[in-house]
């Protein structure tokens, strides 16, 4: 069975669609930030504290190479930082790119605590479009999410995830 990544800048609602797609389709899925947080007992603010970026980073291509069954892996949005782990995610699954704009994110984010790398205008913008280019460059495909609602955003997810027959493939 291929897996299915969910990939996309911070707020781009990578953890929304997933949880939703379970909730919706009973399609089971994980939060690559909730696991690590799980394996570790601690906060994403806390490691990145107490730790740094860079272990972080460490924590976040062992945790996503650990999950091996769950069809959906809602990433965090610096999972492009590691080339490796996208090598890993083209093969074993499908990478879908969660694509929305700089400015629907930043309405969404404006007074979000829980992100350590979203930061002031100028850092946050460059690090968008650093980063947007990755997403396109290693996504399978890429779903548009600017005025859209979440359900319709898992219908044209799901349908693709079926039309592909994902979950049923072997291979
Ligand atoms: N399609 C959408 N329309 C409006 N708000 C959304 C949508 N998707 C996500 N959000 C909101 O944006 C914020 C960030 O979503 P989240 O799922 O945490 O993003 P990510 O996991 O990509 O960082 C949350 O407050 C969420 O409710
Ligand atoms: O963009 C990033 O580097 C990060 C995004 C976060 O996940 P979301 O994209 O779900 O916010 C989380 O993994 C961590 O704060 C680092
Ligand atoms: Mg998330």
């Amino acid at each position: 069975m291929k897996q299915l990544y969910l990939i996309g800048f911070m707020g781009s609602g990578k953890t929304t669609v997933g949880r939703s797609i379970k909730e919706q389709y009973g399609i089971d899925y994980i939060d690559l930030d909730e696991a690590i947080e799980g394996r570790l007992h601690k906060r994403i603010v806390d490691i990145f504290k107490e730790e740094g970026e860079e272990a972080f980073r460490t924590y976040e291509t062992e945790t996503l190479k650990a999950l091996k069954t769950t069809p959906i892996i809602a990433t965090g949005g610096g999972i492009i930082e590691r080339s490796e782990n996208i090598s890993y995610m083209k093969e074993n699954g499908i990478i879908i790119y969660l694509k929305t704009s700089f400015d629907t994110i930043k309405l969404r984010l404006t007074r979000d605590q829980s992100r350590p790398l979203w930061k002031d205008e100028k850092q946050n913008k460059a690090l968008f479009d650093k980063r947007n280019k990755i997403y396109e460059y290693s996504a399978d495909y890429i779903v548009h999410c600017d005025n859209r609602t979440t359900k319709e955003i898992i219908e044209e997810i799901v349908s693709l995830y079926r039309y592909k027959g994902i979950l049923d493939s072997e291979d």
